[in-house]
């Protein structure tokens, strides 16, 4: 069933509206990661909720208690649930989005205020933290909700939403919140639910429309090192002590190699080698080189095939360093021996791999390195946060209505990709109702997620919206089979 004519000419007629509601939401600097903006996180859940109620969703806040972050003790921000139609001879598909977003300083090198939605005319892009990751995609649903609602038109399914503001920090407290709203029977939200579609990934390239049946996991690790009492001056004790800062570099670079092969025992070998039939999946995806390059901003593709590069993206783990706390790291030469480090890394992980089979391997490998380097020094390591790897049927007729929009509205076939990134709750979603989870990205390969200068192309919002309203009417007529 093609969505309505009315509905698509809404939102084209609506773009300034819409653009305008992404910019609100971009002004809310909702940074999980940071305790300081928490009270950020909790005022973009209760934007989202008013909007989400602004076009007849019945909504419910839900308290996620609270954890431990940086030593602190945190209130977690509140999930959203929310539900609208309750037709028993349609269909119930469940969304899930989240309203938090990655830290950003305009010091890092944006070239506009990252909290500010800025738009280039000439290129036709929006750019702002969160506006492809994940805000963008969640307005285009409200966008969605509110078209049908100003037209009076009744939606093709009922929907169910649940959105959270902690998935860029481990999304602490969700699975839990699923799993006991599961065992409420009849009385759940998630009552009913024939399938969930999560729009929070990127097209491959910036030409072709994707359709997204894997992820891999995350294990996110915190190494910490200490020894001196306070910071020393270097002229002073430099080459008197054990200094943190050389046994954490040290460790680090026994992680992984130039050419990103993960050195700690056992963990690329659990991963079986791709035969010649699914490397043949890799060469034929829309892809190439420069699209690496481009997205990357610089011509350092690990590899010059293809297959081998989306492969180590989509289908082989990753290890990545991610930063030192406590290391000098400001302009001038500081002469300084920092009293404790902690290093940041984390493995990207695939089937087979779970955080639960690889962090034993990891810890364990790190605390006999240490041992050899002979140092005086404390070492300790925490698992900071933890994800499993997911892969979905893309046959299922989820997959297929969300085929059939793509074509409608981009008149394009879409790729099947694999995800590199990770989003927690999708097994939990996917086990705990049982039912198919299919990710529909709204975003391009180079929208820059996480990174500076992060962006949505105005075409990919608009038409984004459009697409995922039109997928809501193909799963009406589609086939539950
Ligand atoms: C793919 C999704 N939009 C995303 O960015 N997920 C994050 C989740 C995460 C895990 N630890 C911290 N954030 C990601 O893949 O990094
Ligand atoms: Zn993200
Ligand atoms: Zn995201």
């Amino acid at each position: 069933m093609a969505a309505p004519v009315d509905f698509l000419t809404y939102v084209d007629d609506h773009q300034d509206q819409f653009i305008q509601r992404l910019a609100t939401a971009v002004e809310i600097p909702s940074v999980s990661g940071e305790p300081a903006r928490r009270p950020d996180v909790v005022r973009m859940a209760k934007y989202l909720e008013e909007q989400l109620q602004a076009y007849g969703v019945e909504t419910k806040q839900v308290d996620l208690g609270t954890h431990v972050m940086d030593g602190q003790t945190l209130p977690l921000p509140p999930a959203i649930l929310g539900r609208i139609g309750n037709d028993k001879a349609k269909k119930t598909v469940l969304i899930y989005g989240h309203f938090d977003v990655q830290p950003a300083e305009l010091s890092d090198g944006w070239s506009w205020p990252p909290f500010t939605l800025t738009r280039d005319e000439k290129t036709g892009r929006l750019y702002g933290r969160g506006s492809s990751d994940d805000k963008g995609p969640v307005l285009g649903w409200v966008n969605v909700l509110e078209a049908h609602h100003q037209l009076q038109k009744p939606l093709p399914v009922n929907l169910r939403f649940c959105f959270e503001g902690m998935e860029e920090s481990g999304s602490e407290g969700l699975d839990d919140l699923i799993l006991e709203e599961v065992k409420k029977g009849k009385e759940s939200w998630f009552d009913g639910v024939d399938c969930v579609c999560i729009s929070d990934n990127y097209w491959l390239n910036t030409r072709t429309p994707a359709l997204t049946y894997g992820l891999r996991g995350i294990s996110y690790y915190k190494v910490n090192i200490a020894g001196p009492a306070r910071d020393l001056h270097s002229g002073v004790f430099g080459r008197m002590v054990h200094e943190p800062m050389t046994d954490l570099i040290t460790l680090l670079s026994k992680l992984v190699d130039p050419q990103g092969n993960i050195l700690v025992p056992g963990v690329d070998e659990m991963v079986p080698a791709a035969d010649e039939e699914e490397k043949k999946l890799y060469t034929a995806l829309d892809y190439s080189i420069e699209d690496v390059e481009l997205s990357a901003g610089g011509k350092i593709a690990l590899s010059d095939d293809k297959a081998s590069v989306l492969m180590g993206r989509m289908r082989s783990p990753s290890l990545s360093l991610h930063g030192i706390e406590g290391a000098f790291y400001g302009a001038g030469a500081k002469t300084v021996i920092p009293a404790k480090v902690a290093g940041k890394f984390s493995i990207r992980l695939v089937p087979p791999q779970t955080p639960e089979n690889v962090d034993p391997l990891v810890i364990s490998y790190l605390e006999t390195e240490f041992k050899k380097l002979g140092s005086k020094n404390t070492f300790s390591i925490e698992n900071l946060h933890g994800g499993k790897p997911w892969v979905e049927d893309h046959k299922h007729w989820s997959y297929e209505a969300a085929r059939r929009a793509t074509e409608a509205i981009y008149k394009q076939t879409p790729d099947y990709t694999r995800e590199g990134g990770s989003i927690p709750v999708t097994l939990t979603f996917a086990e705990a109702l049982g039912v198919n989870v299919l990710l529909l990205p709204m975003g391009r390969g180079d929208d820059g997620a996480h990174s500076t200068n992060e962006k949505l192309d105005i075409s990919n919002y608009i038409e984004g919206t459009k697409l995922l309203g039109t997928y809501l009417y193909e799963v009406a007529a589609g086939t539950k089979a």
